[in-house]
């Protein structure tokens, strides 16, 4: 069975439900690590006031017993400790009620799901649809997530990410090891390295703000120590790079994704793209560049994984954008609710355990086992028919 998850809930209501089916048994589950995924997602200049209410951790309600999956479906929980502000407004009984006591919606948001929601789903309050399309759900994804990153974990797999842009200020290139990536982007307010950067990127959103206004970025992520062979190229719906693409166009607000090099690859010849093939007996084949960020034919090819996605403004604007009130189709500006007004450095975890999620996929498609034994046994003897090869 192939790695699936669902999640269910929405942004005011009790709780965020996510349910992991076809994880292997015997894989202990660090609970701190877990939550520190989720804690990471809550940080970041530019944030709303939500993410002071909030203290995110995740509750296993089923697969697990003494700290060790079972081999059954994981079930967690993620708590919205706003529920207490916005029980009656979500009430699930019918309560008669005022549009003002349920805060309606009705002037959908451009850059929103408000109205393609509404229109599609046949709902006059576009707060049904709000609910569900937050991007407060990208806290049961990186719940997932983290999962998934401690079944890679367990076979030496390394997981980083950084913000390369917001609006127009771009952080300086840097190539820094995995590792030490983690230590410098986890010290900073906009995951980014360079203290001046950092600077700069939160006097800018300062001002983005003070505006009404707010602004996207481009965040990075990537991923040390895969094998060579995760994903195929004899089906399209088996190349890793195309799953791992659809999955970060999948994040709220995400407008594109690059693998490697990307978009550049368009203006560069092939002798400036392609990563030269090298052997050494140590180290067995490897590339003596990474342009192509580690896939070539939808297959990891053993350099490290390099994505990286582009977020948009956030759409809810504190001075708002024209719109059209849908009883009256009159034009009248969007309903503002409370807002980030960015939430890159956010994004930039949520693609981190997204792709991490995607790759553990693949990871079990190729391993895949009934407990973490079978798959450990199944990963060793690829390693030794690869160094025989
Ligand atoms: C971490 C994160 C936080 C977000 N916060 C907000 C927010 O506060 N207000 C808002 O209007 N959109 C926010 N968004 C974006 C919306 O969720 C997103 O634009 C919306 O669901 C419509 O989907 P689409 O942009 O993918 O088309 C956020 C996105 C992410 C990833
Ligand atoms: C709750 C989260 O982000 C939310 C995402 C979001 C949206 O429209 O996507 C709108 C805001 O919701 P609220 O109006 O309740 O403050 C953000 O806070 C979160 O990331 O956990």
């Amino acid at each position: 069975m192939s790695l699936r998850y669902l999640t269910a809930g929405e942004t005011h209501g009790p709780q965020l439900t996510a349910i992991i089916e076809g994880l292997p048994s015997n894989l202990t589950l660090d609970f701190e690590e877990l939550n520190f995924q989720l804690q990471r997602r809550q940080k970041g200049y530019g944030r709303g006031r939500r993410m002071q209410i909030e203290k995110d951790s995740a509750e296993i309600v089923g697969g697990v017993r003494h700290g060790y999956t079972t081999g059954a479906p994981v079930a967690l929980v993620v708590e919205n400790k706003d529920w207490t502000h916005w029980k009656n407004i979500m009430n699930i009984e019918p309560i008669p009620g005022s549009d003002e006591e349920k805060r309606r919606v009705n002037r959908p948001r451009p850059g929103h799901a408000d109205l393609n929601g509404g229109l599609k789903y046949n709902l006059t309050d576009l707060r049904n649809v709000l609910e569900r399309s937050s991007a407060r759900e990208t806290a049961a994804r990186v719940a997932v997530g983290a999962v998934a990153r401690q079944l890679l974990a367990a076979f030496g797999v390394k997981i980083a990410g950084q913000v390369i842009r917001i609006g127009e200020i771009e952080a300086p290139a840097n190539d820094l090891p995995v590792d030490e990536l983690i230590e410098q982007t986890e010290a900073s307010s906009v995951r980014v390295v360079d203290k001046e950067t950092e600077k700069k990127m939160e006097a800018y959103i300062d001002k983005i703000k003070e505006e009404g206004d707010s602004i996207g970025g481009i965040v990075e992520c990537i991923v040390e120590g895969l094998p060579v062979g995760l994903g195929s190229h004899v089906q399209s719906d088996r190349k890793l790079d195309g799953a791992i693409a659809g999955a970060v166009m999948s994040i709220n607000a995400f407008k594109g994704v690059e693998i490697g090099i990307g978009f550049e690859a368009g203006k560069l010849r092939g002798s400036q793209v392609h990563d030269e093939i090298m052997y050494e007996a140590s180290r067995g084949y490897y590339r003596a560049s990474n342009r192509l960020g580690g896939f070539e034919g939808g297959m990891t090819n053993g350099m490290p994984v390099v994505v990286r996605g582009v977020m948009k403004p956030i759409p809810t604007l504190y001075k708002p954008l024209q719109s059209v009130d849908i009883d009256t189709k009159e034009p009248f500006t969007a309903q503002v609710e409370r807002s980030d007004a960015c939430a890159v450095p956010a994004a930039c975890v949520v693609l981190e355990n997204v792709v991490a999620w995607e790759i553990a996929k693949a990871f079990m498609d190729k391993f895949g086992g009934d407990s973490i034994e079978e798959i450990r046994a199944n990963y060793n003897n690829y390693q030794a028919q690869l160094e025989s090869y």
